[in-house]
Formats: C-alpha cells, sequence, structure tokens
C-alpha cells in the first residue's frame, strides 16, 4: 500500500503529515511510522502527523514522536498541520481543530501560524528549575554559555531521571539575551535527542521566565537553533491563558510512503 505524504517543517521542527480523513493509516504499525521518521532508513522526521476528520471541529490533529509512539502536544505540529490544512483547503486563514489536549484555535496571517495553546495553571518553581504542561511536558533550566551545552548528554539525564522517570519530560535549556528575548535549545523526548525547536518547549520557557520574573513583558521572543518564535499570553489569577505560539509553518516536499 502507499499513502500519499507531505513534509512541512516549523523553525526546523519537521514532521510527516497524512491526509488520513480516509481512516486508511494503521496508526498500530508504530515500527514503520518509527522507520520513516528515521532519517537514515526511511524519509526523515521528528514527529509523524495525521490529520482526520472530527465531529466538533474542523479537523483533529493526531501526533507521533518519531519513536512511532502517539503522544501528548506538540505546538509546532499544531502551526503546520494548520498550514496543511489549508493547503488542502479545509480552512481559510482561520480555524477551530482537535488535538490530544482539546481544541485549539489558530489563525494564518501573512504565512504566519498563530497558534492558542491550553491554559496552564500549574508553574513548579523550583530552585534550579521550572516544570510545567502546556500541552506536553516541560522542564526549564537556565544555563550559562548554551551554545556550547552538551544539550543531548544533559537531557537525556534529566528525561530519565528524577522525578520524571518512565513517561518522562522533555527539557530545554535557556539563556536571556535581552529583558524580554531568551535563546532555547531542547531535549525532546520520543525523539530522544535535540531538535531545532520545540514549540510547546518554547511556551513553557516564556510562562516559566515571566514566573520567575526574568522577563516582564506578555510577549516574548524565544531564538532557537530553527529560528526565532514569539508567545504571547495573559498571567492572571490562577495561571496564565490567552497563551499564543507565533511563527511560520512550511511545506518541504510531497512524496509516496510504501508500507
Ligand atoms: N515538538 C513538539 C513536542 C512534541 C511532543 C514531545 N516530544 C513529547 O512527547 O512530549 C512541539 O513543538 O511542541
Amino acid at each position: 500500500m502507499t499513502t500519499t505524504f507531505y513534509k512541512y517543517q516549523g523553525t526546523g521542527n519537521d514532521f510527516i503529515i497524512i491526509d488520513n480523513r480516509q481512516n486508511k493509516v494503521d496508526k498500530n504499525n508504530t515500527k514503520r511510522i518509527k522507520e520513516f521518521c528515521d532519517r537514515r532508513f526511511g524519509i526523515g522526521a521528528d514527529g509523524f502527523i495525521l490529520l482526520e476528520n472530527d465531529e466538533i471541529s474542523d479537523f483533529k490533529m493526531v501526533y507521533f514522536n518519531a519513536d512511532g509512539n502517539e503522544s501528548s502536544m506538540c505546538g509546532n505540529g499544531g502551526r503546520c498541520i494548520t498550514a496543511f490544512a489549508k493547503f488542502l483547503g479545509i480552512i481559510d486563514n482561520e480555524t477551530a481543530f482537535n488535538a490530544i489536549d482539546g481544541i485549539h484555535h489558530a489563525k494564518i496571517k501573512d504565512d504566519i501560524v498563530h497558534l492558542q495553546m491550553r491554559k496552564v495553571e500549574d508553574v513548579e518553581l523550583h530552585p534550579n528549575h521550572v516544570f510545567l504542561n502546556t500541552g506536553s511536558p516541560h522542564h526549564v533550566e537556565v544555563v550559562r554559555n548554551l551554545k556550547d551545552y552538551d544539550v543531548k548528554q544533559n537531557g537525556a539525564k534529566i528525561r530519565y531521571g528524577e522525578p520524571y522517570y518512565t513517561p518522562g519530560s522533555n527539557v530545554n535549556f535557556v539563556e536571556q539575551i535581552t529583558n524580554n528575548t531568551f535563546s532555547v535549545r531542547t531535549y525532546e523526548r520520543g525523539v530522544e535527542d535535540e531538535t531545532l525547536s520545540c514549540g510547546t518547549g518554547v511556551t513553557a520557557v516564556a510562562l516559566a521566565m515571566y514566573s520567575k520574573k526574568l522577563a516582564n513583558e506578555n510577549q516574548l521572543t524565544l531564538k532557537t537553533p530553527g529560528g526565532d518564535l514569539k508567545v504571547s499570553f495573559q498571567s492572571n489569577a490562577n495561571g496564565y491563558d490567552d497563551i499564543w505560539l507565533i511563527g511560520p509553518a512550511k511545506q518541504v516536499f510531497k512524496g509516496e510512503l510504501v508500507w
């Protein structure tokens, strides 16, 4: 069997995306999904995404990590699938779609995708790190000299260690550049490596830096190895809402998967 796929990237976080409205893809074929995401034995991608029909919104996003397992929310993937839905003619410039963490609103303005993220109420401030869930779990740690930091080795140690263990956490290392600009490098669980950018990760970093009072505006710039993203938010008595992840999402090629 063959299936048409598209490859998208959002600030270098890359995804194989398939229009699965006919429900033809075998979602339990973890082995094959992992192979398609492999950069030597397959196409190569950080994640694998299905666009499906949904009863209450424009479409549903089903997200798999590069290890072939279905996982929690992917912010960059959410921006890419919004651009894909527009390409397919399912939406124009605004949408509401369903994902594992609930309904997301999104809009496209001048080729930039704005994705609304779920509310965040719990921000755990620890002496050396912050932990919060922005649709996916994120450990955020401020470090010096981020450019030369060993993200893979230190990220893996934290991801598998106390208190995260098996479910694990994504791990973001951050360095402040100016008042409201931060550099971020992320170790992603399920990819088990550094990726060029992580959408739920930069969202977590923005809220963590504001919670730590290292930033004082409600729109921050997050510089990742794959490009710049913006996160805007409102803080309220219970945490944060009206959170938007803003950045580019591009189609880079099209092909056929052989199952
Ligand atoms: N790349 C993503 C995050 C994808 C999910 C993550 N790897 C996990 O399993 O928690 C993003 O852009 O948010």
